[in-house]
């Protein structure tokens, strides 16, 4: 492989230095007003790329590593090449070219593009069993399977790599200088996987970069486990920056979690399955209502801030729903061709209908109906109206002008009831193939990264690759167009939107054709007004 651009450390310190630096109790903290600026502004160290070219167009996005800036570090045999559970196992580790390609459609004359390093564990390790003391937090909102991402850290550092030293941060990121630690073993967590929420609790805001990286100097920590969103990723990135500035032989792993599946690059985030599964019961109950009254709608809201995966999948998977609003695809409610008129349309055929709309649909419309001035929760993100309930009286007025045309709305809003469950089958065995990615990467040496399935293959992602942007539903992609058919709702855009739309869409597939979607973008349906229509 020929190197292309392996960027030097941000911050150079000398080898010597670094040895004496590693686990030593801190001595100058930085100014926390610098670091808590640092926590919002774009990264002062921000990490360089480490870009490696091969042939035909190949190129790996490496992660970091603890010997790019401490070369010395010595190395150990992998124990797990003696534990019995693996003793069948004829290939018991990876390769270390092995690595994991984003696009996986290509055509025949396309280069091989961008490549992640592939997760699993290494032949050698960077820590010895006694010496590694972990630590693992949880951020940002809730979301099923974070208990199970807790359990499956702990019982894998210590039944693969047999480290007894586990700690979890209490309370998000805060925790790490306002809070004692809890000790975690594999009897503490043995049940959790059977519960909803993160038995550390999890929080917003609180970030101080500087406190947080004294804090893991000032316990010893020397790998560090943070489960979070797009948030908490940009926060474990400025983590990783300061921990490499002061040379710490530490490790900073991130493990992505949100329920709105928002995350760019991955497959899917997890508890994003057992959530459109959970939905189901919502949907379920709005129809048995709505089928059950005179013109009766049936209102569910689902979450999803930005992106409007809950909805789409969970109306895919229903088949009961007759009109999905997503915050990717605008609507209006007045007029032809707008959502009201469908409504009536609807009903007037079926008599009765179902409507699922993301929490982030339609927000630009409440605000102006509603003259409101934005406020932020306590990691700036912004709070968004009730949709659900904004709708819903929109319709009831729409029809209370109406002569004999009564309606019966029901509006049911699980949102958190849905957040809060445990996590199903699928979504445990998928945070157990994560949580030991991320401890064999710790393991390796690998720091500074996101772990996540790539096209099926789990893999090391560096942290500014999980940030820079988020996951959206493309509107001009395929599985929108399955929506479409499914609900045969109007897409309440003009023809001039959709190609507007399918122009930046297709700037975006070329530059990063991630998601897990099927690809190109589909073709504008002649028999409806600028819908993306199915092939
Ligand atoms: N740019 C940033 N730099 C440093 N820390 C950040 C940044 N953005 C968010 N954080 C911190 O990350 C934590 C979680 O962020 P946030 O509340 O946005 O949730 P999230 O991780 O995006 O999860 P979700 O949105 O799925 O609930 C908070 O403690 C917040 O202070
Ligand atoms: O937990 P909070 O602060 O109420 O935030 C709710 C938000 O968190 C999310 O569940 C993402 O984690 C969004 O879907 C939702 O908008
Ligand atoms: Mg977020």
């Amino acid at each position: 492989m020929e190197s292309v651009g392996v960027a030097p450390a941000p911050v150079a310190v000398a080898v010597a230095e670094q040895k004496m630096k590693l686990l030593e109790p801190r001595k100058e903290p930085l100014a926390s007003s610098a670091a808590a600026a640092a926590a919002k502004a774009p990264c002062k160290w921000a990490m360089k790329k480490k870009l490696v070219g091969g042939d035909a167009g190949y190129v790996l996005e490496d992660v970091p590593h603890l010997t790019d800036y401490m070369p010395e570090l010595p190395t150990y045999p992998n124990p797990l090449q003696d534990n019995p559970a693996y003793s069948v196992v004829k290939q018991y580790f990876v390769n270390t070219d092995d690595t994991v390609t984003q696009k996986i459609v290509v055509r025949k004359n396309s280069a091989r593009g961008t490549h992640f390093r592939r997760a699993g564990p290494r032949q050698r390790v960077y820590f010895q069993p006694d010496e590694v003391n972990a630590a693992i937090v949880t951020c940002g909102g809730l979301c099923p399977g974070l208990n199970t991402v807790i359990r499956e850290l702990v019982c894998g550092l210590y039944d693969m790599y047999g480290v007894t030293s586990v700690v979890g941060i209490e309370g998000g990121y805060k925790g790490f200088y306002s809070r004692n630690t809890v000790t975690l073993t594999p009897k503490s967590v043995n049940d959790i996987h059977k519960r909803g929420g993160t038995i550390l609790g999890t929080s917003r805001g609180g970030h101080d970069t500087a406190k947080i990286v004294d804090s893991l100097q000032d316990r010893g920590i020397n790998q560090v486990y943070i489960i979070g969103g797009d948030g908490t990723q940009q926060g474990a990135s400025v983590i990783y920056e300061e921990v490499r500035r002061r040379g710490l032989k530490c490790a900073v792993v991130g493990v992505p979690k949100t329920i709105d599946n928002d995350i760019a690059v991955i497959d899917k985030s997890f508890g994003f399955d057992t959530a459109v599964e959970e939905a189901q019961r919502a949907i379920n109950a709005a129809h048995v209502e709505a089928e059950s009254a005179e013109n009766g709608i049936g209102v569910v809201k689902l979450m999803g801030r930005n992106s409007g995966f809950i909805a789409m999948y969970a109306t895919l998977a229903s088949r009961d729903v007759d009109c999905c609003l997503i915050p990717e695809s605008p609507f209006y409610l007045e007029g032809k061709g707008g959502l009201l008129e469908f409504v009536e349309r609807r009903l007037k055929d079926s008599g009765h209908m179902v409507i699922v709309v993301a929490e982030g649909a339609g927000q630009d419309l409440i605000a102006q109906s509603m003259n409101f001035v934005d406020t932020q929760d306590a990691s700036g993100n912004k709070l968004l109206l009730d949709v659900g309930l904004w709708l819903s009286q929109k319709i009831k007025d729409h029809f209370k002008k109406k002569t004999n045309f009564p309606i019966t709305l029901k509006y049911i809003d699980p949102t958190y009831m849905i957040r809060a469950v445990r996590s199903n089958a699928s979504d445990n065995v998928y945070c157990t193939l994560l949580a030991h990615s991320a401890l064999h990467g710790a393991m390796a040496g690998y720091s500074g990264f996101t772990v996540a399935p790539v096209n099926g293959r789990h893999a090391y992602i560096p942290f500014y690759r999980i940030t820079e942007k988020q996951n959206k539903v493309v509107i001009t992609d395929r599985m929108w167009a399955r929506v479409l058919c499914s609900t045969n709702q109007p897409c309440f855009l003009s023809h001039e939107d959709v190609e507007n739309m399918k122009h930046d869409d297709d700037e975006r597939h070329h530059l990063h054709n991630t998601q897990l979607l099927d690809g190109s973008p589909a073709k504008c349906s002649p028999n409806c007004n600028g819908s993306a229509g199915a092939e």
